[in-house]
């Protein structure tokens, strides 16, 4: 339940596959690790990658009297875990659902999950700015401290897609935390050496027009997607890796910022 959650960071992105849920999950995951108490709820009903980025595919969740209780990643219970994927029998499925099941359903998952108290709810939502973004963000106006995240990658066209959902952002009144470049080129597991395979730096320059923070650029790095299949953290695992840099410095700025009571 909502009530329960001190602070909402959703994580938006104008295209699919720029990496919102490798973010949301590591941004979750570091928050862990931090010593913080996090929920992860993943609300693209017609994409849900997170169980399949945790390696979670194979739980279900139960509805307990007051609600659904998450997929718990560890026995503390410090990660609790929500996606329309533990309801699929296969990740294969597809949700076919028309506007207002869809916007029910990401109702029930805002009000109906018994997350217990919640330093941090990590909202991973589907690419664009549709029905069921307008509904998120209607719900969590009850809210103190929310702010979005918004991820991108390189390219001009999905650079393009991220003033989209500035303008979503500034319309509906969530305050924009920052952006973040992914698939900044690609770093050797090796050496570190980071190599520019696209261009980069378009996602500060936006950041610097718009005049919104930037958050750092992540690299490619094929650990992260294997780290997060065992549900660890890079900040753990790979501490000195560009990849953990960002995150150490994004958790940084959230601890920060609620201390201050700043959104
Ligand atoms: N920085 C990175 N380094 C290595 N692999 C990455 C990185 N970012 C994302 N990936 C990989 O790219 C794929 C797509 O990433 P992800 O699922 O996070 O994107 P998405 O934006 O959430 O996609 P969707 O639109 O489906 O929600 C995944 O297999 C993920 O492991
Ligand atoms: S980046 Fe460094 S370690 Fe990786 S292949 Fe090149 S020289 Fe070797």
């Amino acid at each position: 339940m909502l009530e329960d959650v001190k602070r909402v960071i959703l994580v938006l992105s104008g295209k699919g596959g720029v990496g919102k849920s490798t973010v949301s999950t590591q941004l979750a995951l570091t928050l862990k690790e931090h010593g913080f108490k996090v929920g992860l709820l993943d609300v693209d009903l017609c994409g849900p990658s997170v169980p399949y980025l945790l390696n979670l595919e194979n739980h279900s969740v139960h509805q307990g009297p007051e609600g659904w209780i998450p997929v718990y990643l560890d026995t503390e219970q410090k990660l609790g875990v929500m996606s329309i994927g533990f309801l699929l029998s296969s990740r294969n499925d597809a949700v076919v659902w028309r506007g207002p099941k869809k916007t029910s359903m990401i109702k029930q998952f805002l009000e109906d999950v018994c997350w217990q108290e919640l330093d941090f709810l990590v909202i991973d939502t589907p690419p664009g700015t549709s029905d069921e973004h307008i509904t998120v963000m209607e719900n969590l106006r009850q809210v103190p401290q929310c702010s979005a995240i918004l991820v991108t990658t390189p390219q001009e066209v999905a650079i393009e897609d991220v003033r989209k959902e500035i303008t979503f952002c500034r319309k509906t009144g969530i305050p924009i935390m920052g952006i973040i470049e992914n698939m900044s080129g690609y770093e050797c597991p090796v050496c570190s050496e980071c190599t520019n395979i696209f261009s980069s730096g378009g996602g500060k320059s936006l950041a610097e027009i718009a005049k919104i923070p930037f958050l750092g650029s992540l690299p490619i790095d094929p650990r992260v997607g294997k780290l997060a299949g065992q549900g660890v953290a890079a900040v753990k695992e790979i501490p000195n890796s560009n990849t953990s840099k960002v995150f150490s410095e994004l958790v940084k700025h959230l601890t920060e910022s609620s201390a201050n009571g700043e959104s």
